[in-house]
């Protein structure tokens, strides 16, 4: 069985004003682009965004690119506007603390949407806010905003951010979101970007979002499934059909049991490696 699956392991933030970056992100590997009309652009470099991006959307040449506009900041109402003419695959809310915003912004646009949960509010909430509408597609962790709220130190290990991570990622999960890590801050910090990925991938995320394209291919190297885990993952199919075959509910691969749950999550490891290596092709 394959089930219809989006890879999501890297989101690159463009700043909506900076043509020459959604000039270049037409040729990144990434698999989702963030145009940014919030943190950061100035506020009055809007105007100038909102038409760099319309521009740049219309022109095309994203690919297979998730394409998600992040509106916020001044004059809100005027991006929803913008997203509204744009051929894109979601708008991101920056900072939602409550569902009652997201069933707001579901009466305004038919977009998919993403909540950024980057503050203590928001991550207290998230689980009333994962449900609060069926358009939600998922959550992306703001870091930066939630340390600076906690007013938490950012440590290579991540521990002050962690319960707010595991909250989010708890509630994405039972109303089956996709989740989003949040950036890394040090641009020239690779060997910790890897880091920060690796937990990111413990955690149960699906990528990461970035801020810069030389994080792009670590991303998407971390949160693919590795080759020894399809290899398993392929195992345990056969070994679960050749069970079943034989009228069992439960099958064994070295010294390992293999019921029906671990055949679904390998189902679902063996589907995204598909799909990293249709859109690879
Ligand atoms: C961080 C940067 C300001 C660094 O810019 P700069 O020093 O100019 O980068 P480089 O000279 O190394 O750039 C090399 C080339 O790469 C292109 N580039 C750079 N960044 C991007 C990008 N994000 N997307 C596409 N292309 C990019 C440059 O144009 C250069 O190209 P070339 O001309 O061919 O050499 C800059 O990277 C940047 O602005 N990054 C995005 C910042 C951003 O969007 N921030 C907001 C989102 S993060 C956030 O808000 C987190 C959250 O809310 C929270 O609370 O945690
Ligand atoms: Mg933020």
């Amino acid at each position: 069985m394959t089930t219809t699956i989006r890879p999501r392991r890297s989101m690159l933030y463009i700043p909506g004003d900076k043509a020459r970056a959604l000039e270049k992100a037409r040729g990144l590997a990434c698999d989702a682009i963030i145009f940014d009309l919030e943190d950061a652009v100035s506020p009055e470099n809007k105007g100038l965004a909102r038409e760099t991006i319309a521009q740049a959307v219309a022109a095309g040449g994203y690919g297979e690119c998730e394409l998600i506009l992040r509106v916020g900041g001044d004059a809100v109402a005027e991006d929803f506007a913008l997203a509204n003419t744009l051929a894109i695959h979601g708008i991101l809310l920056p900072k939602v603390e409550r569902p009652e915003t997201v069933i707001a912004v579901a009466a305004k646009t038919n977009h998919p949407i993403w909540c950024m949960i980057e503050t203590p509010m928001g991550v207290l909430r998230a689980a009333e806010i994962a449900g609060a509408s069926d358009r939600l597609a998922g959550f992306v962790a703001g870091t930066n905003d939630l340390a600076k709220e906690l007013r938490a130190r950012h440590t290579p290990d991540r521990t002050p951010l962690l319960t707010s991570l595991s909250l989010m990622l708890l509630a994405a999960r039972a109303y089956g979101l996709a989740a989003i890590d949040g950036v890394h801050l040090d641009l020239d910090d690779l060997a910790g970007l890897e880091d920060v990925c690796r937990q990111g991938v413990a955690l149960g995320f699906d990528g990461k979002s970035l801020v810069h394209p030389n994080s792009i291919e670590i991303a998407n190297r971390a949160f693919a499934p590795q080759p020894a885990e399809i290899e398993r993952a392929r195992a345990m199919v056969a070994a679960w059909e050749e069970a079943r075959a034989q009228g069992l509910g439960v099958a064994r691969i070295g010294g390992a049991m293999v019921e029906q749950l671990h055949v679904d999550e390998a189902t679902r490891l063996l589907a995204l490696a598909e799909a990293i290596a249709r859109r690879a092709a």
